[in-house]
């Protein structure tokens, strides 16, 4: 069985529809790349798998049981833009969360189980390379450090499904190389299913097993709602070429065209 089956999904917004016809099999421990034209439903995707959207229509399946439809534990997520909490240190960011899922009242853990909290957040913070910030307050962080602590504050909570909506879109290109090995440790070190949104086709490539392209087959110029994307390339990433990377970086390029007409 696969751990997440995409039936004939589909996601309208009023008279706009967003994503047709979605059918998807993914694995456990897949890290899947979604690349496509800004508009063409990515975020929206992600928004579903977390359980913050609903399906218009079709089937959100994990190990064949209809998705929770309220965020939960199993799903965490990281956005573009700094997701963490300003008025917490680094360790409070990502200690918080175990202390909500602890303590979902109080909010606080004390005595021998914050402890053993503060043990776990101290090890992830090492792990992404902020052991020596533990102490220190967002703003006080670069940008990098900043997504840094976003994907320690995520997996701390060992999700069975990480999110990424271009989590590096923000950062300069040396910083999204280190971020791009972190990645790919912290993927390898917890076998976590992982679906990355990038507007980076090369990205997408490099880091994923399976590159997944949203783009739209059908467009009616007179009426740009009426028809939604869906997936039009679905590959495991060993089997592709130079000019595969030309096709799909053609036709993305072309759905952009008409989505900014
Ligand atoms: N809550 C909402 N209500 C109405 N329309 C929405 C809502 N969320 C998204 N949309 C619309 O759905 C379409 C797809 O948006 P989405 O953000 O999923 O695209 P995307 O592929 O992630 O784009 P980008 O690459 O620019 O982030 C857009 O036209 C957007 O305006």
């Amino acid at each position: 069985m696969s751990f997440i089956t995409v039936r004939n999904l589909w996601k309208e917004y009023g008279d706009q529809v967003v994503l047709e016809n979605l059918n998807l099999n993914v694995k456990q421990g897949e890290f899947c790349t979604l690349v496509g034209a800004s508009g063409c439903g990515k975020s929206t995707f992600l928004k579903m798998l977390l359980g913050q959207e609903s399906a218009s229509r079709g089937e959100l399946l994990l190990e064949g049981e209809a998705f929770p439809e309220e965020p939960d534990r199993n799903r965490g997520i990281v956005f573009q833009r700094y997701s963490v909490f300003p008025h917490l240190t680094v360790r409070q960011n990502v200690l918080m969360g175990l202390e909500l899922e602890q303590k979902p009242w109080l909010g606080k853990l004390f005595g021998a189980a914050r402890r053993e909290a503060l043990d776990k957040v101290d090890a992830m913070l090492e792990s992404v390379g902020l052991g020596h910030s533990a102490d220190k307050w967002p703003h006080e962080l670069s940008g990098g450090m900043q997504q840094r602590l976003a994907i320690a504050q995520s997996l701390i909570m060992r999700p069975r499904v990480l999110l990424l909506d271009e989590p590096f879109g923000a950062l300069d290109p040396g910083i999204r190389s280190d971020m791009h090995d972190l990645l790919l440790k912290l993927w390898q070190e917890t076998g976590t299913t992982i679906f990355m949104v990038t507007h980076d086709l090369k990205e997408g490539f490099y880091l994923g097993t399976r590159l997944l392209v949203f783009d739209k087959v059908r467009n009616d110029p007179h009426d740009p709602q009426a028809f939604g994307a869906t997936i039009t390339y679905d590959l495991p990433i060993t089997q592709t070429n130079e000019n595969l990377f030309d096709d799909i970086n053609n036709s993305v390029n072309q759905t952009a065209r008409h989505q900014a007409a």
